[in-house]
């Protein structure tokens, strides 16, 4: 069995709008995608390791990449064309896809 992971990182370019709660999603792989719905999570920045808020998670649901849609975009604070292509970068050719909903912790 999977031990649920205490730590998420993200890339820099996020980081504001995480801090800012207009980004309230991530869409992750299978490997990260072990998240305990209702834990606190410690969140990095990737490229640095730079640690720079707590994240609640909410839920964690599968989602297909041809299933995403202009209200996971929403939730990303990006266009959907923006969100896909940022997907397609990071995750290049996978299809099965999980949406990580999360809260701020205000420290
Ligand atoms: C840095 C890292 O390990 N992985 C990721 C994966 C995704 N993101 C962002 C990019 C998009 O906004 C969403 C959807 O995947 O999450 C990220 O910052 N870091």
């Amino acid at each position: 069995m999977q031990t649920a992971p205490t730590e998420m990182t993200f890339f820099e370019r996020f980081e504001a709008d995480i801090l800012a709660s207009k980004k309230t999603i991530t869409i992750r792989d299978e490997a990260e995608s072990h998240y305990k719905v209702g834990s606190v999570v410690d969140v990095s920045t990737y490229e640095d390791d730079r640690w720079f808020c707590q994240l609640k998670i909410l839920d964690v649901s599968p989602i297909q990449f041809s299933a995403l849609n202009d209200f996971h975009a929403e939730q990303e604070n990006m266009t959907l064309d923006e969100l896909k292509a940022v997907i397609h970068d990071i995750y290049p050719g996978i299809e099965q896809l999980y949406v990580v909903t999360y809260q701020l912790v205000e420290q």
